[in-house]
């Protein structure tokens, strides 16, 4: 929890939800309180305020790239104060091609004027942990020809020649990836990889980006400048491979980087996602997987803008992953619950964290749009949305799960079990995901990657069991699916007489089931050998016509 001590600058704007038909849900910047939209009758009051596909008419529509020589019109120059954060993922900025496009869509908003996150290009982190690995295993002087390094030279290095990069750029993007040769040669002399040292190898991959991303902007006449988050404010924990952001230090700091920058030109900020600075060690650290959509919103909370873009591969949040259900179409509205429990049982196209700040912020809105598909409407996170007519928003799918069964050898009635229970996993530092208890017993499931790096491993496990001796008995069975459905719990009896009818139809065995407190989210635990086609028919079932 933190108090937001940023106050937004403009305290008499305030957000509308429209719901015209062929653009739903479109959400704005009001610049007064009764102007609210204009596309249909039902919401004509819009005046002069323009839909996003209507400014987004003026661009390149078609999302063909522009030629390297041309230049963009930069977006909102003549807009005083930052209005909105862009984040774009990995695949959104693969190589150069990519960029420039990228660069199109920052230039067709130009009411706005954006700060821009970036992850690293396509998988450069995936090369980099690569390369930390094969570098425990390769001789120091044969590090320069590590497949993974080589591959990440290769690429920036040719997206810094396709962009035209200016001779500065150049040079940091050598003296970066001759940094990165050093520390891999250090991680095979030293023979190991800690996670710290692992964090600074993968901030290479948003270093580099960022770096070239302003530069491409700068050549295309949009003022631009890099920063690198954790010399900017972002300060976390020293956990190093998953850190949390402290709130109280970052959203000041980060307001004053970005706002009380030298007078001159407006720039666009082109920051790096994903990272952060420990506050005891002063170490990079890195926020977890995909931590670049936090980023995002951390940065839109400290400078109190409205709305949050994370822009992705994919037309918004699905019904589910696309990986298992190819027919999962968008769900236009999400609210901040909803979108937070997706994220944690295994939709992996947001940061569990994502939503943190929007929940403690006034009224941030969060858009997830697909930067190969910009007219999609995408999917709008807010605090609030109708659920009249909601029953199935979205069917997650969490796998490499671990069940446990802990049963209390005491008589009924012994009261504190739950809390002992609860004190082992907490000294054995292992989270717990989904709960269901009677008197004498509990069942949970662990999670497979408290730790982005791994997943759990079977001393730890056997430790637990150790642990629990003279207190309970205790039993686990690895691989374990939690199919979460994210859903409309004042439907819940409709909902799992259908979920019930189907699974029964399929011969799938729900080991547990929780709905617990949560007001969106019903967990079921299934064999993994089971779980996709469970999801892909309960998909089926409440998302496709013919069933
Ligand atoms: N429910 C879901 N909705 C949309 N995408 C999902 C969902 N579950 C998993 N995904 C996957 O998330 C991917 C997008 O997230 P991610 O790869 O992190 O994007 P980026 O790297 O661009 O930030 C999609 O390509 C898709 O495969
Ligand atoms: N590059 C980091 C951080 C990130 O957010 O990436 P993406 O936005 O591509 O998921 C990662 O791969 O985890």
């Amino acid at each position: 929890m933190y108090t937001r001590t940023v106050p937004s600058h403009r305290p008499a704007d305030r957000l509308c939800l429209c719901s015209c038909p062929g653009q739903q849900y479109t959400q704005k910047r009001c610049v007064s309180p009764d102007v609210v939209c204009s596309a249909t009758p039902t919401c004509r009051r819009l005046g002069n305020f323009r839909l996003r596909a209507e400014s987004q008419s003026a661009s390149s529509i078609g999302g063909k790239a522009p030629p390297p020589e041309a230049v963009l019109k930069p977006p909102g120059t003549d807009v005083e104060q930052i209005s909105v954060v862009m984040k774009f993922g990995g695949s959104s900025v693969a190589d150069a091609a990519r960029m420039l496009e990228v660069a199109d869509i920052i230039c067709s908003f130009p009411e706005h004027r954006p700060c821009v996150v970036l992850s690293a290009m396509g998988k450069t982190t995936n090369l980099l942990l690569q390369a930390g690995n094969d570098a425990l295993s390769t001789d120091p002087q044969d590090i320069h020809a590590l497949a993974p390094l080589r591959a990440i030279q290769e690429g920036h290095r040719q997206a810094a020649t396709t962009i035209q990069a200016d001779d500065r750029t150049l040079k940091q993007v050598e003296r970066l990836l001759a940094e990165l040769q050093q520390l891999l040669v250090g991680i095979s002399i030293m023979q190991e990889l800690t996670l710290r040292a692992q964090d600074s190898l993968v901030s290479f991959g948003e270093r580099l980006s960022t770096r070239l991303f302003a530069a491409l902007l700068n050549n295309k006449g949009v003022a631009a400048k890099q920063y690198d988050a954790f010399d900017m404010g972002v300060t976390t924990t020293d956990v190093f491979g998953a850190a949390d952001v402290l709130y109280e230090r970052t959203l000041p700091a980060v307001h004053a980087a970005l706002t009380l920058a030298p007078a001159g030109q407006p720039h666009v900020p082109v920051v790096t996602g994903f990272l952060g600075r420990g506050v005891n060690t002063g170490a990079i650290t890195t926020l977890g997987r995909g931590g670049s959509d936090l980023t995002a919103t951390v940065i839109a909370a400290a400078l109190g803008v409205a709305e949050a873009q994370v822009w992705k591969d994919v037309d918004g949040v699905l019904t589910s992953d696309p990986r298992i259900v190819t027919s999962a179409r968008p769900v236009p509205l999400l609210t901040y619950e909803e979108a937070t429990e997706l994220a944690f049982f295994g939709a992996t196209v947001l940061h569990p964290l994502a939503m943190q700040p929007a929940l403690q912020s006034d009224a941030l809105a969060v858009r997830v749009m697909n930067s190969y598909n910009r007219h999609a409407p995408g999917t709008l996170i807010a605090r609030q949305r109708d659920m009249s007519n909601a029953t199935m928003t979205s069917i997650v799918l969490k796998s490499g799960v671990t069940l446990m069964d802990v049963v209390s050898t005491r008589m009924l009635g012994q009261f504190g079990f739950l809390a002992t229970v609860f004190n082992v996993f907490r000294d054995n530092q292992i989270s717990v995901d989904v709960v269901a208890t009677s008197e004498i017993s509990i069942s949970l499931t662990l999670d497979p990657s408290k730790v982005w790096t791994r997943g759990l491993i079977d001393e730890e496990l056997d430790a637990l069991v150790t642990a629990f001796e003279g207190i309970a008995r205790c039993s686990y069975q690895r691989g374990m699916s939690i199919i979460s459905l994210i859903c409309n719990i004042q439907r819940t009896s409709l909902i799992l007489e259908r979920v019930f009818r189907v699974l029964g139809r399929e011969g799938i065995n729900v080991k547990m089931m929780s709905q617990g407190a949560s007001k969106t989210n019903i967990s079921l635990i299934v064999d993994e050998s089971q779980g996709r086609h469970a999801v892909q028919c309960l998909h089926s079932e409440f998302f496709d016509a013919q069933c």
